[in-house]
């Protein structure tokens, strides 16, 4: 039970969404103010490391550093991978959201997937009181995402939410207030990219980046394509990346066609998580969701066709959040600006072991 917090009014109080791929902040009464890339580029000195840029300025560079300078994401499938660099970019959005007035100390609610261990959301909660914040607060990513995306998760029907971020996805189904039955697997965009990654190097000796892969799963990626797509399996896409023959520069042209086989694997791992949760819901709740929909969230919701193929895998009508990248932050700002009746879905530290 979360008491007496956020009673007073108090304007710095802040939601993070802290993505593998997007860090996005929430100031209440101000609405999303941050909407960046969760990089950190560090210069490497022989005696210190210093932040060089963070956010879109550092995601520039990822792939094209000199020796002593890294690009890292500090954040992997979901949760922290580098204390210190997940620190120092939480630090870094949180005065940049304040425009850098430098004492503030806001109280922060950090959104975390709901497969982590209690391990990794004490982690969280320490970072967030390292890098400034008074009190932290964690809430789970479908919870929010279904708060984001406007479902009554008060009331007593069963609410599906399906959340596609850069490192996990999220299956939930909510009902008065709580998550009844989930599904976490640490599978979402960047397992895409990979894919893509493997199989133009399997297929034509070419080496891409991670940028790369992500420019060409946006572009003619799909998991389906049906008769009112935009895309079409003919569609092709001129790529560079570095042969791995002879060491030069190649361009090579590939199809849509290809790239939705490339990514059959992990988007069946998702398709798997979502039946695997429908098959572990009490059947009222069922029913509720085959009138209801499934709800579909965060930035990898919107590769092509997904929605119609878990609509076809699972017979469910299946609906994209209007606002897929924003919907978890939008929930948590949607509990900062309505605490008394929301707070019950916090996670306090006081409840973590
Ligand atoms: N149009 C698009 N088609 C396919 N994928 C997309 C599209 N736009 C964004 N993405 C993908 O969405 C992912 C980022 O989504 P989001 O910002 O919701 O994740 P996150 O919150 O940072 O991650 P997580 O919740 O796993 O920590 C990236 O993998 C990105 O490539």
């Amino acid at each position: 039970m979360v008491m007496n917090i956020f009673t007073a009014p108090f304007s710095r109080d802040m939601g993070i969404d802290l993505g593998t791929a997007n860090t996005l902040v929430y100031i209440r009464g101000k609405g999303v103010l941050i909407r960046e890339p969760s990089v950190v580029a560090i210069q490497k000195n022989t005696s210190k490391e210093e932040v060089l840029a963070v956010g879109d300025e550092a995601k520039k560079m990822i792939g094209r550093t000199p020796g002593n300078i890294v690009a890292i994401r500090p954040m992997k499938d979901g949760v922290i991978a580098d204390f210190e660099v997940t620190e120092k970019m939480l630090r870094y959005f949180i005065t940049k959201a304040h425009k850098r007035k430098r004492l503030v100390r806001p109280r922060i609610i950090v959104c975390v997937p709901s497969g982590v261990t209690e391990v990794e959301k004490r982690a969280v909660i320490d970072a967030s009181l390292h890098a400034g914040a008074r009190e932290a607060y964690l809430i789970e990513e479908p919870m929010a995402a279904a708060i984001g995306a406007g479902l009554p998760v008060h009331e007593a029907t069963g609410n599906m939410v399906v959340d596609i971020g850069g490192g996990t996805t999220e299956v939930a189904v909510i009902s008065l207030g709580g998550i009844v039955t989930k599904d976490s697997i640490r599978v979402g965009g960047d397992e895409l990219d990979d894919a893509i990654v493997h199989y133009i190097k399997n297929t034509y000796n070419l080496m891409i980046g991670e940028r790369t892969a992500e420019q060409i799963k946006i572009s003619v990626g799909s998991a389906y394509i049906g008769s009112n797509s935009e895309l079409s399996l003919d569609d092709t896409m001129d790529i560079r990346g570095r042969d791995l023959v002879n060491g030069l520069p190649k361009t090579v042209t590939i199809t849509a066609e290809e790239i939705q086989q490339a990514l059959r694997e992990p988007v069946n791992d998702i398709i798997r998580a979502v039946k695997s949760t429908l098959e572990n819901t009490p059947p009222e709740l069922s029913a509720d969701i085959m009138d209801r929909g499934i709800v579909m969230a965060g930035g990898g919701s919107l590769l092509a066709g997904l929605d119609q193929l878990i609509s076809q895998e699972t017979g469910m009508p299946v609906y994209l959040a209007d606002d897929p990248l924003d919907c978890v932050v939008y929930g948590t700002g949607k509990v900062l600006e309505e605490i008394n009746n929301l707070k019950n879905v916090l996670i306090s530290p006081k409840r973590l072991s």
